[in-house]
């Protein structure tokens, strides 16, 4: 497999992209490393964008783009939805304010609904943010089993705070053994006690997380995991299955991180392929239709630990003769269950229950058409994913199944075709994941697979 030793990718997108150079110049005199999400950032520079319509992102040198990053996945009706964002004039023209800072009717009309898709949800609770969402639902395993450690896989997100921001991306060589993974914090500033209370699991290894499990059992709150390593690598079957088994046998809540893959890879997330019921489960993206939201939902028992009409709460200075602050959990935030954001998810999963077919059937075209591509070049490629999320790798294994599996793929080689594809006008963070939107249709899956097949003629 050949790779590319100098990247004509980089300098042909210098050249495309005068205006985001100059922009990005700039904005790093206001913002560290001229963004305000470390993800925003790639090398030399990221494009900046000026408009998105549909499928497009348009930047501010005028380059049209087919979008795959869609947000991180967050805009799966693609750009300025008409229904969508209909639905949010509505809610502000009928309702007549952005909040009311009280309960209101589209709290419980979302809940109804995530409730009937997410049948192991049976009370939910809002967030601001999918990494929220993950804090509660440990916060929530800790509350509810007296235990202060959690458990998660290597190579998993689940937010960028002190307990989960743990060997996300690890260097394989300071990562210890693949059975047995040690953790690596991934930021400065990560406070190391909090970092040891985090073990660190091996993706699709049964046995080997059976004995840390089992190792750590009296201290372990909950294991959590994206069922779907970053939104693409699956959980093997008998994985999911005896994850489920174990946790229940030594009393560890399992919580599904399933902030990419709701309302993605199936309107029931990947819970509902995989017939697992969890603990808990963080909802986001998606569901909120573009905006930032977040959902936590579970079992009633540990869910109805936040009931404040249970007991006290922080807020109330009366303070129960009977009760105090800490026999409640506390949950609260100004913008929890913001009306305008409930109305745009509620108008994306409508939608969605008639369409999302349709995004399937075009992410499978779409990963075929890469596949074949690769393969009429001899190189060997994959289309890792389920539903409307994959990702190309480029590896001599058979199969990937998790963290290592994917550091020994072609990273070089991949990234240098997605800059020429950034030239081409295909939008990718290079080296991330693809997502499909309901208006990625026939036109854009021909023009992607176009500039795919221009690109690798360019490049072999
Ligand atoms: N919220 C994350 C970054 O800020 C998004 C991570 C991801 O979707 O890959």
């Amino acid at each position: 497999m050949s790779v590319v030793k100098e990247s004509e990718g980089i300098k042909e997108y210098i050249k495309k992209t005068p205006k985001s150079k100059e922009f990005s110049e700039k904005s790093s005199l206001i913002m560290p490393g001229g963004v305000t999400a470390n993800i925003k950032f790639f090398e030399p520079y990221p494009i900046v964008m000026e408009k998105g319509k549909g499928a497009y992102l348009f930047d501010l040198d005028g380059n049209e783009y087919v979008d795959y990053m869609l947000s991180y996945g967050a805009l799966k009706l693609g750009h300025g939805h008409p229904k969508v964002l209909q639905a949010v004039q509505n809610q502000l023209q009928d309702e007549g304010t952005m909040l009311f800072g009280t309960p209101h009717k589209l709290e419980v009309e979302m809940g109804t609904k995530v409730m009937e898709l997410y049948p192991s949800m049976e009370r939910i609770r809002y967030t601001n943010s999918g990494t929220e969402a993950t804090l509660l639902a440990i916060r929530l395993a800790y509350g509810y089993t007296g235990k202060y450690k959690i458990a998660k896989f290597e190579g998993h997100y689940h937010g960028g705070y002190d307990q989960v921001l743990q060997s996300v991306n690890p260097k394989v060589n300071d990562a210890g053994p693949a059975n047995n993974p040690i953790g690596i914090s991934e930021s400065r500033g990560v406070d190391p006690y909090i970092a040891e209370q985090t073990i660190i699991l091996p993706f699709n290894n049964l046995e080997a997380t059976i004995e840390i499990l089992t190792k750590w059992k009296d201290e372990l709150a909950g294991v959590i995991l994206e069922p779907i390593q970053g939104g693409f690598i699956p959980a093997d079957q008998d994985f999911m299955d005896g994850l489920r088994k174990v946790t229940e046998e030594l009393g560890i809540l399992l919580i599904f991180d399933e902030v990419k893959t709701g309302f993605r890879i199936s309107m029931g997330g990947a819970q509902q392929i995989y017939g697992i019921k969890p603990d808990i489960t963080a909802l986001g993206k998606v569901v909120g239709g573009g905006f930032p939201f977040g959902i936590v939902g579970g079992k009633k028992e540990v869910m109805d630990i936040s009931a404040p009409s249970a007991f006290s709460d922080v807020f109330d200075s009366s303070q129960s003769k009977h009760s105090n602050a800490q026999d409640v959990l506390f949950h609260s935030g100004t913008y929890n269950g913001h009306p305008t954001i409930l109305a745009a998810g509620l108008e994306t999963i409508a939608v969605l229950e008639t369409e999302i077919a349709s995004v399937f059937e075009n992410t499978e075209k779409l990963k075929k058409g890469i596949v074949e591509l690769f393969a009429s070049k001899s190189i060997r490629a994959q289309t890792i994913g389920i539903g409307s999320i994959f990702n190309v790798v480029i590896t001599d294994l058979d199969e990937v199944k998790n963290y290592r599996d994917l550091q020994q793929s072609n990273f070089a080689l991949r990234k240098e075709i997605d800059y020429h594809l950034l030239v081409e006008g295909i939008y990718m963070k290079p080296l991330n994941r693809y997502s499909l939107s309901t208006v990625h249709g026939e036109t854009e899956i021909n023009r992607t697979l176009e500039a795919y097949e221009t690109v690798l003629n360019k490049l072999f």
